[in-house]
C-alpha cells in the first residue's frame, strides 16, 4: 500500500487525472464513456475539488461531450488534443483554440510525443502552440519526455530540461501560474512497462526546480506535474505517492470507463498517515 502523502503535497495544488484518449471513439461513443464514468464518479461520490478528473476526446467528440457536461451539469472538465499556433487563416486541417474555447475546452495538451514523432513537432512548434493556448485562455497540459536512449545515458532529466526551457521560452510568470506539465517517458507509453515511482519522482522534481529558477514567487510549486505512460488503476497510487508527481496523464487505460474511475478514485487504495 502506498502511503498518502497528501499532507506533504501543498494544498494549492489539486490531483489532476487528464485522459488522453488520443485517436479512439466517435462521438457517439463517447457520449457513452462520458456518462458511465459520471455515473461511476457519482456512486462513489467522487470529491471533484478533491482530484479534478478530465477528458481529451478527439476534435470530433468535443461538440458531444460539452452537450452532456453543459446539460447535465457534470464536474468533469474537458480538452482537446492539440490546437494550431495560429488563430484563423488558410491552415487546412488545423483547429484553432478560438473554436476550442467556444466549445467549452478547459484544456489542451501540447507537444505529445506522437505529434513531435510523427508530425515533426519541434520545440519552436510546441512553444507557439503553448502561447496561442494562453491567447484563448485555454490550459496547456504541456508534454515532454525522453525516449529509450537517452534514458539508458542517463540524460532524462538534461533531456526534459532543455525541451521545458524552449517550450516555455517567453512565457510570461502570470501564464506559467496555471501551465500543466505532463512528464511522459516515450519508452513507457502504450508499453505497459512503467517509470518506477521514483524514476517519475526524479524528473518531476527536476521539473519544479527548473520552474523555480524561470520563474519567481510561487510559481513552481503551485504548478502542477503529472506522469503518463502506462498508468493503471493497479499502479497509480504508488505514483501518487510522490512528492511532486500531481496527476496523471492516462491513455490506454482511460477508454474503460471503469478503469479510469478507479484510477481517479486513487485515494481509495492508499492508507492515510
Ligand atoms: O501517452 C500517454 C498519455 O498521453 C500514455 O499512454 P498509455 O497510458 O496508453 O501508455
Amino acid at each position: 500500500m502506498a502511503k498518502d502523502t497528501k499532507a506533504t503535497r501543498p494544498t494549492g495544488r489539486v490531483p489532476l487525472m487528464a485522459g488522453n484518449w488520443k485517436m479512439n471513439l466517435d462521438h457517439l461513443q463517447a457520449t457513452h464513456l462520458v456518462q458511465k464514468l459520471d455515473w461511476t464518479l457519482r456512486d462513489a461520490k467522487h470529491d471533484h475539488s478533491a482530484v479534478e478528473v478530465a477528458v481529451l476526446p478527439p476534435f470530433t467528440a468535443l461538440r458531444s461531450v460539452q452537450t452532456l457536461v453543459e446539460g447535465d451539469k457534470l464536474d468533469l472538465r474537458y480538452g482537446a488534443q492539440d490546437l494550431s499556433p495560429h488563430t484563423s487563416g488558410a491552415y487546412t486541417g488545423d483547429i484553432s483554440g478560438a473554436f476550442l474555447a467556444k466549445l467549452g475546452c478547459t484544456y489542451v495538451t501540447i507537444g505529445h510525443s506522437e505529434r513531435r514523432e510523427g508530425h515533426g513537432e519541434t520545440d519552436e512548434v510546441v512553444n507557439a502552440k503553448v502561447k496561442a493556448a494562453y491567447t484563448h485562455g485555454l490550459t496547456p497540459i504541456l508534454c515532454c519526455g525522453e525516449a529509450l536512449d537517452v534514458r539508458k545515458e542517463g540524460r532524462q532529466v538534461e533531456h526534459v530540461v532543455a525541451q521545458l526551457r524552449a517550450d516555455l521560452d517567453g512565457v510570461t510568470k502570470e501564464q506559467a501560474a496555471t501551465v500543466v506539465i505532463a512528464y511522459e517517458p516515450i519508452w513507457a507509453i502504450g508499453t505497459g512497462e512503467v517509470a518506477t515511482p521514483d524514476d517519475a519522482q526524479e524528473v518531476c522534481a527536476a521539473i519544479r526546480t527548473l520552474l523555480a529558477e524561470l520563474y519567481s514567487g510561487d510559481v513552481a510549486d503551485g504548478v502542477r506535474v503529472l506522469y503518463g505512460g502506462s498508468v493503471k488503476a493497479a499502479n497509480v497510487a504508488a505514483i501518487m505517492a510522490q512528492e511532486d508527481v500531481d496527476g496523471a496523464l492516462v491513455g490506454g487505460a482511460s477508454i474503460d470507463p471503469a478503469e479510469f474511475a478507479a484510477i481517479c478514485r486513487y485515494r481509495d487504495h492508499v492508507t492515510a498517515g
